[in-house]
């Protein structure tokens, strides 16, 4: 039996993958993975543990026992951690440090490759992430590589965290970013690249709608 078509979404933070893929994944009626979430509720349960994100040993630990649901609250998917909505948590900016230092440990990764894959369900799957094309559906009939320039994306995450009244400095931010993108791209275990396959996108000069009407074209070529 063939299994059910999964979109990947792959890019740096800022990038716009999120969005799109929320978009996506209502207009076709597919599940949605947003496969950060998980590096982010890891790090929070080792924060809250009070434990070293040096530990590589205890991290992969926390990782293979997550209690973690995502529910639909208001048209939002809620990250509940013990059955504790943290969705606003997991996104704060220490938590995202946090998040990227977690996502480095190989055994880390490995813990969280199988209930990645999990999410793969009829009718099919949008997956946004780091490797979610290059590594966790590599055999996805449709991978899309969202990137935008630096100053950008941190322009958006300020207006971003603006918006939720927290109050952030736009160099701190493009630091922050830089710094991220530094870690992501140049570890060892799947690193933050485009699949071989992928369709890179630029999206610094393109809207949201934009993005999403050029994603659909090529879902619509490749998916029948
Ligand atoms: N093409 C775009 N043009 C302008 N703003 C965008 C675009 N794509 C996303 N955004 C905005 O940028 C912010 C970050 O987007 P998000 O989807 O969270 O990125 P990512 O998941 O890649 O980190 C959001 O506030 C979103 O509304
Ligand atoms: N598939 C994934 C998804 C996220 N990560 C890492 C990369 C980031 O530093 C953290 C958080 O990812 P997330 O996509 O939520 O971050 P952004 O919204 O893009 O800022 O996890 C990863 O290594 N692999």
């Amino acid at each position: 039996m063939n299994k059910p078509p999964v979109v990947t979404i792959d890019g740096p933070s800022g990038s716009g993958k999120g969005t799109i893929a929320k978009l996506l994944a209502d207009r076709l009626g597919y599940a949605l993975l947003d496969s950060g979430a998980l590096y982010r509720l890891t790090a929070l349960a080792a924060l809250n543990a009070a434990v070293s994100l040096e530990d590589e040993a205890r991290l992969a630990e926390i990782a293979s026992n997550l209690d973690i649901r995502f529910a639909i609250a208001g048209g939002e998917v809620a990250a509940m951690l013990e059955g504790q909505d943290v969705s606003r948590d997991i996104r704060m900016e220490r938590v995202s440090m946090a998040a990227s230092k977690v996502a480095a440990v190989p055994a880390v990764r490995e813990a969280l490759l199988q209930r990645q894959r999990d999410f793969r369900a009829a009718p099919g799957l949008v997956a946004d992430g780091r490797d979610m094309g290059t590594t966790v559906f590599p055999d996805a009939p449709v991978k899309i590589f969202l990137t935008a320039s630096a100053e950008e994306r941190a322009r958006r995450r300020f207006d971003q965290l603006q918006g939720r009244g927290v109050s952030v400095s736009l160099r701190d931010l493009l630091e922050d970013i830089r710094a991220r993108d530094d870690r992501d791209m140049n570890r060892a275990a799947s690193p933050l690249a485009p699949a071989e396959d992928a369709v890179v996108l630029d999206s610094t000069n393109i809207d949201i709608d934009g993005v999403l009407q050029k994603v659909l074209e090529l879902v619509q070529k490749r998916i029948s």
